[in-house]
């Protein structure tokens, strides 16, 4: 498990990470979402005590990074930005990770064979394409047999056979009982992965929750009638949030399709579309970064 509480990291003037507390629980996959720029990847780092905190503080298993007496085969983490000697095959840069780190060189065989890569044992790291190094990567993660891991943007430049091969393989990291927190700003890719949700905006805690209270959150009921005007304004009367779309529909929002439709017969009103629309996860992520965004498309 891993806790964060008040977890805070200042730049100079810029809050990176402004007082995040939240809980990754072990057996799920929790997906770490936010825009560019969110403060994924500076937590991400404090947790495994690569950035000290400005404030607060992030456990793993009750005790800070610095604490644990063995603390690959506690947390296995792969960041971003890989430093591997390009000189170095992928035999020896785990080999030497295992040496390091007190843990038996038999390891690196099963962990080589674990992401599919004992053929290319010998070769230099290098020479690998971006989806190798993102197998090294995760070998080098496992290689404690961590019960926790921290994966950030795994999935990132992938191609289509290495984007499935990630995801199966952390669904089955989680299903063995581990604590696993991915990184993405792609909700499309945790809507697919993760079970639970933590959403994050500028540093600061936007939602935490299960895939589909998400969905569910953002979930509009689709209206055509020709008294919209009228109608929308009784619908707001009893307490529904009426949005008028492009195509002068109305988009309802706190109230249920069939309590709108009852509400139409008892008023007389004709309708031409009644329809329960789920918001997509990605139109739900949208909504709700939607002041979080550093860098978006102006608007
Ligand atoms: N060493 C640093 N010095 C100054 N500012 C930093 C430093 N590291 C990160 N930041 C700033 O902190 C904020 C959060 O960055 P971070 O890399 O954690 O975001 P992220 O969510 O991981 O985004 P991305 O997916 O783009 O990497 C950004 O505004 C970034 O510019």
């Amino acid at each position: 498990m891993i806790q964060l509480t008040g977890l805070t990291k200042r730049y100079g003037e810029r809050l990176a990470v402004d007082d995040l507390t939240f809980t990754v629980r072990p057996g799920l996959v929790t997906g770490f979402l936010g825009p560019n720029g969110a403060g994924k990847t500076t937590t991400m780092r404090m947790i495994l005590g690569l950035d000290l905190p400005t404030a607060g503080t992030a456990t793993i298993d009750g005790r800070a990074h610095h604490e644990l007496p063995h603390p690959l085969r506690t947390i296995g983490s792969m960041l971003e930005a890989q430093a591997v000697h390009p000189q170095r095959t992928a035999y020896k840069h785990l080999l030497y990770l295992a040496q390091t780190n007190r843990i038996p060189s038999t390891r690196v065989d099963e962990v080589l064979h674990l992401v599919g890569m004992s053929e290319a044992a010998g070769r230099k790291a290098g020479g690998f394409s971006l989806g190798m190094s993102q197998r090294l990567g995760i070998a080098a993660a496992l290689l404690g047999d961590p019960p926790v891991l921290l994966l950030d943007e795994p999935v990132n430049g992938l191609d289509p056979e290495g984007v499935l091969w990630v995801r199966t393989l952390i669904r089955k990291l989680a299903t063995e009982g581990r604590t696993v927190l991915v990184s993405s700003h792609l909700m499309s890719e945790m809507a697919l992965t993760a079970d639970r949700l933590v959403v994050i905006g500028k540093g600061r805690l936007i939602a935490e929750a299960e895939i589909a209270e998400f969905t569910e959150a953002g979930a509009v009921v689709l209206v055509r009638t020709p008294e919209a005007t009228s109608f929308a304004a009784r619908l707001e009367l009893s307490g529904a949030h009426v949005k008028l779309g492009d195509e002068g529909e109305l988009l309802v929002s706190g109230m249920t399709a069939p309590d709108v439709g009852r509400l139409a017969a008892a008023e007389g009103v004709p309708l031409h579309e009644l329809a329960p629309r789920r918001a997509s996860l990605e139109e739900a992520f949208m909504e709700l970064t939607r002041d979080a965004v550093e860098y978006g498309a102006a608007r």
